[in-house]
């Protein structure tokens, strides 16, 4: 079965250790969602599940293979990653920029197999982009463009998708969209890792919480193990009560506590 796997994993940012020793094992068929704190060190986590980021030690394995030594082109069929904010510097048609995600399968956005051009077709649906194909990407609202990036990594059809805060700037229709999508991707086979800070609706879709603090996993598991009052005021510093609602959890953020400084 595939897996991927973090093995001992420290990452040095400047004079920081992001991420101390980290062990995770990660399945296929399952939303998997990483929360933590500002800072905590999630994007640099997803960067070394994507192999984008060096580890100090340890290593990131795919299936066996060390996804740092893997080749580029290989890595990239093999895990589509969204980065965080990402932006649209060229006013390419929204279609070609979805098609960029067929770059690692070899196909341009002005040459796309006939698979292709359905993935292309079948990402921009399923984030509501169907009547946008023909406009100028830079002419779109953030959270439409925010959708453009993710459509074009669902476009990959990689079997590891990682996704970051792919919902932060989603209205709240768009959210469960987006969110409906990951999770139909990870039932449908795929490894899908995302991070959010909304912690309702992580508990929600998430099939596996991680929580990360301080660059360490701080509790992993289903969210109502991880996701407890107590932990939200250890780690969130928090006041929150988390309230069972139509099967899943609802946590409301009642205040801050005074900080530990
Ligand atoms: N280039 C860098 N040089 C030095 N420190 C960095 C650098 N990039 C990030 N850091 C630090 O590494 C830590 C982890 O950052 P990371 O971006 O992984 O956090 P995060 O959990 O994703 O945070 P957020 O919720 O704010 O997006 C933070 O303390 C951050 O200040």
């Amino acid at each position: 079965m595939m897996r991927l796997e973090a093995r001992s994993l420290s990452v040095d940012l400047g004079a920081r250790r992001a991420l101390d020793r980290i062990d995770l094992s990660l399945e296929p068929g399952r939303l998997t969602v990483i929360v933590g704190p500002n800072g905590a060190g999630k994007t640099t986590l997803l960067r070394c599940l994507a192999g984008l980021a060096k580890p100090a030690r340890g290593d990131v394995i795919l299936n066996g293979a060390a996804v740092a030594r893997m080749r580029a082109s290989e890595r990239a069929r093999s895990i589509a990653y969204l980065p965080q904010g990402g932006g649209v510097a060229w006013p390419l048609p929204v279609a070609s920029v979805v098609a960029l995600g067929r770059l690692p399968h070899g196909e341009k956005p002005d040459s796309l197999s006939e698979a292709g051009r359905k993935a292309v077709a079948t990402a921009l649906q399923s984030v509501g982009l169907q009547g946008f194909a023909q406009r100028p990407a830079t002419a779109l609202s953030g959270g439409e463009r925010a959708r453009v990036l993710l459509a074009r990594a669902l476009a990959t059809q990689a079997p590891v998708l990682l996704v970051d805060e792919p919902v932060a700037a989603l209205d709240p229709r768009h959210q469960l969209v987006v969110l409906d999508v990951l999770k139909q991707r990870a039932q449908a086979g795929a490894m899908v890792v995302a991070i959010m800070h909304d912690l309702t609706l992580a508990a929600r879709f998430a099939d596996i919480i991680v929580l990360l603090h301080q660059g360490k996993v701080e509790a992993f598991g289903p969210p109502e193990t991880v996701l407890t009052e107590a932990r939200l005021g250890a780690i969130f510093g928090i006041r929150a009560r988390v309230l069972r609602q139509a099967g899943s959890l609802l946590v409301v953020a009642e205040g801050p506590l005074p900080d530990a400084g």
